[in-house]
């Protein structure tokens, strides 16, 4: 197989290596034609191009990876391959999530493959793993830890007690955060990789939208951490989703966790990923969830799926579903200078210490909607009690 590389940073780094160590049999059979990257890097190595057109016109070429990252360039070079009849394989979660319906039409009608493994969990084989879940089994519920930067940023933090600007720089140093590290802290790349997950789980389409509830880890403070310990529990940043006949859930948030529960064991820059479905039950991955070899590992993945002809599940994206995040009901902990407990007059909400309130039993949306108003004054904190504990 003939391969054209669109991007040279951490994970294209981390394709070439894997693949010029030519370490199986089926390695020998994947090379590296051409990489695409900036004109003033053209003249650094001989595989090196910045002419776009000339990958597209090279019949051996049959396949593009994209690793560029965002949105821009990276659609159009998509759409592009495409339709010149060249399969797509790519990491980026960004574009995926807002053209996933798009990018799947376009390769059907183009003969070709659009394969995105490595876009959600680094290196889990979560994306095989869903769609061989959904060749038997509906699936109603997907939950789990989804971004490597948030979890080591909080473990380190829960473990050495060291400030958050500091362990991201770490993250940043160890190839994990985003070129952009605004979408890890925030949410919005657990929103992508869920959006991706649930799309494929309920052949919907879900693209990320201001309504899909989502509170980062910014605004967790070493004295948070200090609480959270002190009260015997882990933090961990979340991306779950369930659904119910024509309705689901999607929220994204701080959750706390017993220490035996198995999330609480998550370290490092592992992510832990799971579904429910309707034969199998529970079914979970952990491995490393970002860093150049295992995300280019499950990158390889798709190509050698590519090479074999292993087909993956075909979806539509076409089934209508009302997003709903008001039916379940959670305990959950808020920091605030404010009177919480007057905020919410129709809810039961215990003062703990310093500025630390319980709430109990209240919906996501109900909770996300009081966060925000703190927020124009103040930078509160939520979490939720996971259930298992309460
Ligand atoms: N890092 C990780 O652990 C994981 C990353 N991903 C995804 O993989 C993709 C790549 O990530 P990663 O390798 O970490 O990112 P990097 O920022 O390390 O690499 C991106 C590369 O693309 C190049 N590039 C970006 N825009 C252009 C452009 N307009 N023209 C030419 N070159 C361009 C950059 O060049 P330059 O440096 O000159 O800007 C850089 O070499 C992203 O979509 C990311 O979300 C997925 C899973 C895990
Ligand atoms: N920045 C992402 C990279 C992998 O998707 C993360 O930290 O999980």
């Amino acid at each position: 197989m003939q391969i054209a590389l669109l991007g040279y940073g951490t994970i294209g780094h981390g394709v070439v290596k894997i693949i010029e160590s030519q370490a199986t049999k089926q390695l020998r059979r994947l090379h590296v034609s051409q990489i695409w990257v900036r004109p003033e890097k053209v003249d650094q190595n001989p595989l090196f191009t910045a002419d776009y057109q000339e990958i597209l016109a090279n019949d051996k070429i049959d396949t593009i990876i994209e690793v560029l990252g965002g949105l821009d360039p990276a659609y159009a070079m998509i759409n592009d391959a495409l339709e010149h009849h060249k399969n797509v394989v790519t990491a980026n979660k960004a574009v995926v999530a807002r053209h996933l319906t798009e990018f799947t039409t376009l390769a059907r009608q183009n003969h070709v493959k659009f394969y995105f493994e490595s876009s959600v969990g680094g290196g889990i084989p979560w994306i095989i793993n869903l769609e061989r879940a959904l060749r038997i089994d509906q699936i109603d519920s997907i939950h789990g830890i989804f971004n490597g930067t948030s979890n080591f940023i909080l473990d380190e933090m829960m473990e050495t007690g060291a400030p958050f600007d500091v362990v991201l720089a770490e993250a940043q140093r160890r190839g994990y955060a985003e070129a952009d590290p605004s979408a890890d802290l925030d949410g919005d790349d657990i929103e992508n990789k869920l959006c991706i997950s649930a799309s494929l789980a309920y052949d919907t389409e879900i693209k990320p939208n201001d309504n899909l509830l989502k509170f980062g880890i910014r605004n967790i403070t070493a004295a948070d951490v200090s609480f959270f310990k002190k009260h015997h529990w882990v933090v961990k940043l979340i991306g779950r989703s369930f659904r119910r006949d024509n309705r689901y859930n999607f929220v994204i948030e701080p959750t706390l966790y017993a220490p035996g529960e198995i999330e609480a064991g998550v370290h490092q820059n592992y992510n832990y990923v799971g579904l429910r479905g309707t034969t199998i039950g529970k079914l979970s991955f952990n491995g490393q969830g970002a860093g150049e070899l295992p995300t280019a590992h499950a990158l390889i993945q798709d190509l050698l799926d590519l090479e074999l002809h292993m087909e993956h599940l075909n979806r539509n994206f076409q089934q209508e579903l009302e997003l709903d995040n008001n039916s379940k009901l959670l305990d959950y902990v808020i920091r605030s200078e404010q009177d919480v407990a007057s905020l919410l007059p129709d809810y039961e909400v215990k003062k703990e210490e310093h500025d630390y309130w319980i709430v109990k039993q209240i919906s996501a949306e109900a909770a996300h909607e009081l966060i925000q108003q703190l927020e124009q004054t103040e930078k509160p904190l939520l979490a939720a009690i996971s259930q298992q504990r309460s």
